[in-house]
């Protein structure tokens, strides 16, 4: 599939299979219930045998709905069912309704209250079917206090295995935040929202990933995708193909890298681009030695490292393959970028913070700005703007690309940063996804937003999302100087000619898949300078 929706793509793409004639909601209710059994056996198939017990709290909605399904479903396989439900039958929607009525016909429906929720032996299985992607509001308090009130039951010892249906309760599937009452001091422990991703053992969602089980910034729980048949109806009969945010790495990543990339074709040096990479003054060229070193190794036919006079003995010590030229001013790389064999430039790390390093990236912007050569700006490129960004976004253009880390994200966009730490969408909070889109269009270049799970938006509203949790986690990537490998692996994807017809934010993505794949090649321990020793395993594991 590869690709991740909001709550309302979701929406839109069901109402769009059910007017097409091709399912009923009631369809979709039965394959979502049943599809997040058939999840949680995969997942934990000891469990299948032993026809245990579980406890299923039922919301108000279709979430509620799920729910009912999957007390059915659940009975039919032999298991003991409780059912706990919050909210009122005659208010339920036709199809949940439904639902619940044939639960009835199987056993009871308690009211869902932390008293009578807390009563009984501890069960195997607890299925979250409380809150969907239906969630305007912070769940209600006793609702939370249910949930750890099953988990708690003071009767047996065993963990309860815990399962969100969509998502955990009170998580807004487009930031990945839990939705948090105004009052803080009304969330302590168990009356806590976020508290329930925590207790999350697995999640099963519908159809494709939404945004925040790709950014999940709390709990570690991981995330199962169901089909309940909406692929009937192609994905671009109801959203824009560029409004869908797609999912870093696809479903057949060997054969986008090549795609995107043109890496493996054949040419020469000179075809392959050749990579400037500006580096700072005597004691602080590692970084930029770091990132040229990465643009060699995937793949620029030539590096050169631009480097202060000072610093040029300093270098010339450190470097073989890659050359070396001197750099002392905005008016040397504006006369070094003359040459237009120089494909793709990087700029930023160990460069120093300040009005120095503001000139280099402006004179950098000018020489690209209109024949198709690629920037890559980094760091210091990026904070020494902080006192004045938009005199940066007046001279970016589409074939940049800025590498943020969250700080510095929030130097040159403090506004979007600050609602990303808001977590209610109606007082006008901001998912990391939408404020790196909106960051990109107010560029009108590519942002890459790096973190653990980095999002990618360009200028045109392309998104992605490369998500390093769960099974793909990379902790030890957090190192000295991962940034700057990063930035010069995308200035050697960039410098290749046969690069120059793919979008930016493609070649950015592909580079921040290749870095986590250097990384979990390594394993633990790694170094920043194992990444780019690390890339010609990854292209002969990637076929090349
Ligand atoms: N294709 C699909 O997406 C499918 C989805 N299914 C499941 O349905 C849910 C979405 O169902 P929906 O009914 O839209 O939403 P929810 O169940 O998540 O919740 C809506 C109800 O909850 C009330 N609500 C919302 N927030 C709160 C709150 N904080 N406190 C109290 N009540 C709340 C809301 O009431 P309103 O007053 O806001 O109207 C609704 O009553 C999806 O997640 C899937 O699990 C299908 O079964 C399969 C196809
Ligand atoms: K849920």
């Amino acid at each position: 599939m590869g690709e991740i929706l909001t709550s309302a793509q979701m929406r839109a793409k069901e109402r769009r299979v059910m007017q097409a004639g091709e399912v009923t909601g009631l369809g979709l209710m039965e394959r979502a219930g049943q599809g997040v059994l058939d999840e949680t056996f995969r997942k934990f198939p000891d469990l299948d045998k032993c026809k245990a017990h579980a406890v299923v709290l039922c919301g108000p909605g279709n979430n509620g709905g799920d729910g009912f399904v999957i007390a059915r479903g659940l009975f039919e396989r032999g298991w003991k069912v409780e059912v706990f439900f919050w909210g009122k039958a005659e208010k339920l929607s036709d199809d949940a309704r439904q639902m619940h009525d044939a639960w009835a016909a199987l056993g009871p429906i308690h009211s869902m209250t932390p008293q009578s929720a807390g009563q009984g032996e501890r069960p195997t299985l607890l299925f979250d079917a409380m809150f969907g992607i239906g969630i305007s509001r912070p769940i209600p308090i006793e609702c939370a206090l249910s949930f750890h009130a099953v988990c708690d039951r003071a009767s047996g010892d065993k963990k309860v295995i815990c399962i969100a249906v969509d998502c955990p309760s009170g998580v807004d599937v487009d930031t990945g935040a839990t939705l948090l009452r105004d009052d803080p001091s009304r969330a302590n422990g168990d009356t806590d929202p976020r508290k329930i991703a925590e207790r999350t053992d697995l999640c099963v969602t519908f159809h494709a990933p939404k945004l925040g089980h790709c950014l999940a910034e709390l709990g570690r729980h991981p995330v199962a995708v169901v089909d309940i048949g909406l692929d009937a109806v192609p994905a671009d009969a109801v959203i824009p193909p560029d409004g869908v945010t797609r999912s870093i790495p696809p479903v057949a990543p060997e054969t986008w890298l090549k795609e995107v990339t043109g890496l493996g074709r054949g040419g020469h040096k000179y075809t392959r681009g050749h990579a400037l990479i500006l580096a700072g003054g005597v004691g602080k060229g590692g970084a930029g030695r770091m990132a040229a070193r990465a643009a060699l190794r995937t793949g620029a036919g030539l590096v050169t490292l631009g480097v202060p006079s000072e610093a040029l003995a300093e270098n010339a010590a450190h470097l073989n393959a890659i050359m070396l030229t001197e750099i002392s001013s905005a008016k040397d790389v504006s006369q070094a970028l003359e040459d237009t064999r120089l494909s793709s430039v990087c700029l930023g790390p160990g460069l120093g913070v300040g009005m120095e390093t503001r000139d280099r990236v402006l004179a950098v912007l000018r020489a690209t700005a209109s024949d198709g050569r690629r920037a890559v700006l980094d760091a210091d490129a990026l904070s020494s703007f902080a006192d004045a960004p938009e005199v940066m976004f007046e001279a970016c253009h589409e074939n940049v690309v800025i590498t943020p880390h969250e700080g510095e994200f929030a130097r040159l966009f403090p506004d979007l940063a600050e609602k990303v730490r808001i977590s209610d969408p109606s007082k006008q909070g901001l998912g990391k996804v939408e404020a790196t889109k909106l960051a990109a269009e107010r560029l009108g270049a590519t942002v890459l937003l790096k973190g653990e799970a980095t999002v990618l938006a360009d200028q045109r509203g392309a998104s992605a999302i490369h998500s390093a949790l769960h099974d793909r986690a990379v902790p030890w990537l957090g190192t000295a100087g991962a940034g700057d490998v990063l930035a010069g692996i995308i200035a050697g994807l960039t410098a290749h000619q046969v690069a120059a017809t793919s979008a930016m934010i493609d070649l950015a993505a592909a580079a921040v898949w290749l870095h986590a794949q250097a990384a979990r090649s390594f394993g633990p321990g790694l170094i920043a300078e194992d990444l780019p020793e690390q890339l010609p395993k990854v292209f002969r594991e990637c076929g090349f």
